[in-house]
């Protein structure tokens, strides 16, 4: 049984965020709003938000913010949690009220990331309307997008941890051999029960910044073409040029954002049917494109 619906939102820390402001208006194409918290939201759909960064003393990712359907689900995950004797911190008022949730819990995986597990948005709920024009985010049931977190050293147990404790699927395998000589790095990609090809992956490397990518979906290849145009022009650090993904045929490019961590911005990802998905092992990174060398220059 997957416990997990899907990944609501994520939290970002910055030090600086009218440079998130910027960023999320005029590269993403998401509208913002300052929250009472000093922060800022990042609104991408009828929520109040998908990203919520909050102030702090580093630039990096803060949480993932995980989704049950109701609240027998959160109490039935709750227990799960503690059976497999997690620590588990129950969210005060102030960081219910914060995320805008019936009831939340805070909780890291072996790896050492943090999550948030949250059921019922109580935010208020109004049409996204994009300050620069972009026609909409592919959210709805299947959440904000996907999220691909650092498990090296751990990847075994953090792996076992998300499969057992939550019931996530795997839905591909990708052993990726950066060069000839190079070790293999393990990248999982997992379902939750709403079926976005993956909203969590785990990859067998390090991250400082906390993420090695979260992902957007928009409705349209167009405005992921003038997304890209917007990259480019306001010369934000690119990570990976265009191009389309073999597993989830995702047509998407990398880019960093002020957090620290990079940013796929993507249109025509496939779903899963949880439950009878059988894992694939994925071969290449991307039919076409996805130059990350551009990351490094
Ligand atoms: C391989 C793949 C399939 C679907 C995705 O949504 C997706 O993000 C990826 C790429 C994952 C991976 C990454 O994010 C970090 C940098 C990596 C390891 C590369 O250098 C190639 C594959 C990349
Ligand atoms: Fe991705």
């Amino acid at each position: 049984m997957i416990r997990i619906e899907s990944l609501a939102y994520i939290v970002a820390q910055s030090t600086d965020i009218a440079k998130w402001q910027t960023y999320g208006e005029q590269v993403l194409g998401m509208s913002t709003s300052a929250t009472a918290e000093g922060g800022l939201f990042l609104k991408m759909d009828e929520r109040s938000y998908r990203v919520a960064v909050v102030p702090g003393a580093e630039d990096r990712y803060l949480a993932s913010g995980w989704e049950v359907r109701d609240e027998a689900a959160y109490r039935d995950a709750l227990a799960a949690l503690a059976k497999a004797g997690t620590a588990v911190e129950t969210g005060d008022a102030q960081l219910v009220a914060a995320r805008q949730v019936k009831a939340l819990s805070v909780f890291t995986d072996p790896a050492g990331n943090r999550h948030e597990i949250s059921y019922g948005y109580t935010g208020p709920t109004a049409p996204f309307q994009s300050p620069i024009g972009v026609q909409g985010f592919k959210t709805g049931r299947q959440g904000m997008g996907h999220t691909v977190l650092p498990a090296a050293g751990s990847f075994d147990a953090t792996l076992k941890f998300w499969q057992e404790v939550f019931g996530f699927g795997i839905t591909d395998i990708f052993n990726f051999q950066p060069g000839p000589d190079a070790p293999v790095i393990r990248i999982y990609f997992l379902h939750a029960a709403s079926g976005r090809h993956h909203s969590l992956a785990l990859a067998e490397m390090p991250s400082p910044s906390g993420c090695v990518h979260a992902m957007v979906e928009v409705d349209t290849i167009t405005d992921v073409g003038k997304a890209y145009d917007r990259v480019q022009k306001q010369g934000v650090k690119m990570m990976a040029t265009l191009g389309e993904h073999e597993n989830d045929r995702m047509t998407s490019f990398y880019v960093m954002t002020p957090g620290n961590f990079a940013l796929e911005y993507g249109w025509g990802g496939i779903s899963v049917e949880p439950g009878k998905w059988q894992t694939t092992q994925t071969q290449q990174v991307s039919i076409w494109g996805h130059d990350f060398s551009v990351g490094f220059r």
